[in-house]
């Protein structure tokens, strides 16, 4: 099995796991780092800062937490862009759609009070097609609509943040963990989690095993360009996820093991999550 000398190897960041009693402390401790970061990037005199939004209730939750924090109003938002590392394959309106509910949670409010111009979220493309179009569609149908979309997430990427040379990246980018320890929306055990070209930085997933089944996500060497990369895991219920992730590395049964950046990759993970030792 590899161990982190290969991500090392390949200038990925070490992994620093750090647990936190408070059983609630996680969320808001990757809510206050990513205000924290974004201020001081920000300091540093970078204008513009990409940020890679997960989904998930985890996600979600610190999205929510983030509008709360009063480091909130210290932040120039017109500098910050927002994309997200995997979308449900659903209508604009399904409430099951990730960007809607990161903006139900906190981005409605911060283009309406805190200056972050529309311009600056990069959704994934929702599915286009009627209810009636997907009730009638085969499963090619379902392959060609979902990877249609992740083309042109793909396109987007490269429009607006550059080549291929070491681009596009993202500067933070944070996920959540499912209980079968997967990311993004790379599953355990499917093909999309092997993909290592470094010019695919998107992909479609047409079988996720997680409602509901289509699926567009960054892949692995999209992911792996991040310059910091969170994971954040919070609850009893991603106890299992954990107890196969720590400590192993590059481990397709357990997709959250490539989250890794190359300036940092940072997990923070509960007392109910982390596996007792
Ligand atoms: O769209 C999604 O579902 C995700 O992006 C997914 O990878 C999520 O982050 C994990 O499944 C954790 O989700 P929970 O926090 O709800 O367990």
């Amino acid at each position: 099995m590899p161990d982190q000398n290969e991500q090392l190897q390949r200038g990925l960041a070490p992994r620093i796991v750090v647990r936190l009693a408070d059983e609630n402390g996680v969320l808001r401790m990757a809510a206050s780092r990513l205000l924290t970061r974004l201020i001081e990037l920000e300091a540093e005199g970078r204008q513009r800062i990409d940020i890679a939004i997960t989904g998930g209730s985890d996600g979600i939750e610190m999205l929510r937490l983030v509008g709360l924090n009063p480091l909130v109003d210290s932040v120039d938002w017109s500098r910050v862009h927002m994309w997200w590392g995997d979308e449900r394959f659903v209508p604009a309106n399904d409430p099951d759609r990730n960007a809607l509910q990161a903006r139900h949670a906190l981005l409605d409010m911060l283009v309406a009070q805190k200056g972050l111009p529309e311009s600056n979220i990069h959704e994934i493309p929702a599915d286009p097609r009627s209810a009636t179009e997907r009730n009638q569609a085969s499963a090619e149908d379902d392959a060609r609509a979902v990877n249609e979309a992740a083309v042109k997430f793909q396109q987007m990427l490269l429009q607006e943040l550059g080549n291929m040379n070491g681009e596009p990246r993202m500067d933070i980018a944070w996920w959540g963990v499912g209980p079968d320890a997967h990311f993004a929306s790379l599953m355990p055990g499917l093909p999309q989690i092997t993909i290592t070209d470094p010019s695919q930085l998107t992909c479609g997933v047409t079988n996720s095993p997680n409602m509901p089944p289509l699926r567009v996500s960054m892949t692995v060497p999209m992911i792996q360009r991040s310059l910091e990369t969170w994971v954040i895991a919070s609850g009893e219920k991603k106890r299992d996820a954990l107890s196969k992730a720590l400590g192993n590395f590059d481990d397709p049964q357990a997709p959250i093991t490539f989250a890794a950046g190359r300036k940092s990759t940072l997990w923070m993970v509960d007392v109910a999550a982390a596996p007792r030792s």
